[in-house]
């Protein structure tokens, strides 16, 4: 029997994402940790996927965040393109609809030709990263009133809260492993993460209908070592199982979702898996889908680190697959 800290938050098509009470870690006793983190990593390790409930961020935080993020939105366009997201180096600042195409192909004339086929995603987004990079500024509605003050405020002190469940994330997958509970600290703590808003606007249904491959952000993985995705309760995220499915990674109110990302992926020698996912037309019927919002905050280990296989994920039967990476 599973212990109660575990259960299941989505059971299909072989894609089996926990449900983890996370307080059960952060204060069980000693076993219950063990039992917590194990399960925890047998998630990421399976589906690349699993959800938290009592992570430890209060309920009016995550609330306060979204309804800053609804207000930014809401802005004139004119004044979000003065906030706009330049380079890949600097990943901050604000993307307007039909940007972005989230994709993993690289090459331009494939990511042109999956835009024909899939339209555009369907979403704006505003990026903030660590605040005080002199090469990097964060660029901060501030400039324009009081309002903007107030957003900066939430979303620096959100980035804080984020980046310590980063750590303690991780020290639950250190557990799991069965290596010292502290063993990513130093690799977690520098906070260089990037906290995304993302908002899918009001849609009709009909277009979903004209254009059947219409998504409203494309199949991807993510980069760094974990995401920690907030999401409304609006639905149509999907995660992809093990057959090769898109399955609804269907809201649970006051939970995160938290997947593993390419770079963890990678440092665990393949041990925890980085797995596609995108956003779709809800599965609610409806001739006009309301919006949708999401806040995605990715982590990254500190961006001085090298990165090299995490010890006890390799060993002469299986030996480490990749070299050791700076960034
Ligand atoms: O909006 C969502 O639920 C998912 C967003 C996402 O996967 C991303 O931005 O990387
Ligand atoms: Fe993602």
């Amino acid at each position: 029997m599973k212990p109660a800290a575990i259960s299941s938050a989505v059971s299909s098509d072989s894609l089996e994402i926990p449900l983890i009470d996370f307080s059960a870690f952060v204060s069980g006793d000693a076993t219950t940790r063990r039992t917590t983190a194990r399960a925890l990593l047998e998630g990421f390790q399976t589906a690349g996927f699993i959800y938290l409930r009592n992570h430890g961020i209060p309920r009016a935080d995550v609330q306060a965040t979204f309804a800053e993020s609804a207000k930014f939105f809401k802005r004139p366009q004119t004044q979000k393109e003065l906030m706009c997201w330049t380079t890949p180096e600097a990943n901050r600042g604000y993307s307007q609809p039909g940007r972005e195409k989230t994709t993993d192909l690289t090459d331009a004339a494939d990511i042109e030709a999956k835009r024909a086929e899939e339209g555009a995603d369907l979403k704006e987004s505003m990026e903030i990263g660590r605040e005080g990079e002199p090469d990097h500024p964060n660029q901060w509605p501030d400039q324009f009133d009081e309002d903007g003050k107030v957003f900066k405020k939430q979303m620096l002190a959100f980035h804080d809260t984020c980046k310590e469940l980063h750590v303690k994330v991780m020290s639950a997958i250190a557990v799991g492993l069965g290596i010292d509970e502290h063993y990513f600290d130093s690799f977690c703590d520098g906070g260089d993460n990037t906290l995304r808003l993302l908002h899918y606007p009001e849609v009709r249904h009909e277009v979903f209908v004209k254009n059947e491959n219409q998504v409203r952000a494309g199949a991807h993985t993510d980069y760094g070592s974990i995401t920690l995705l907030f999401q409304d309760m609006a639905g149509g995220l999907q995660v992809l199982s093990p057959n090769k499915n898109f399955i609804d990674a269907t809201p649970i109110e006051i939970t995160i979702v938290v997947n593993a990302a390419d770079l963890l992926a990678r440092w665990s020698n393949d041990r925890l898996k980085s797995t596609k996912h995108r956003v779709v037309e809800p599965p609610t019927k409806a001739d006009v889908h309301p919006a949708r919002y999401s806040i995605a905050y990715f982590c990254n280990p500190n961006f001085d680190r090298f990165i090299e296989a995490i010890p006890g994920t390799y060993s002469v039967e299986s030996p480490k697959k990749y070299e050791g990476i700076n960034r």
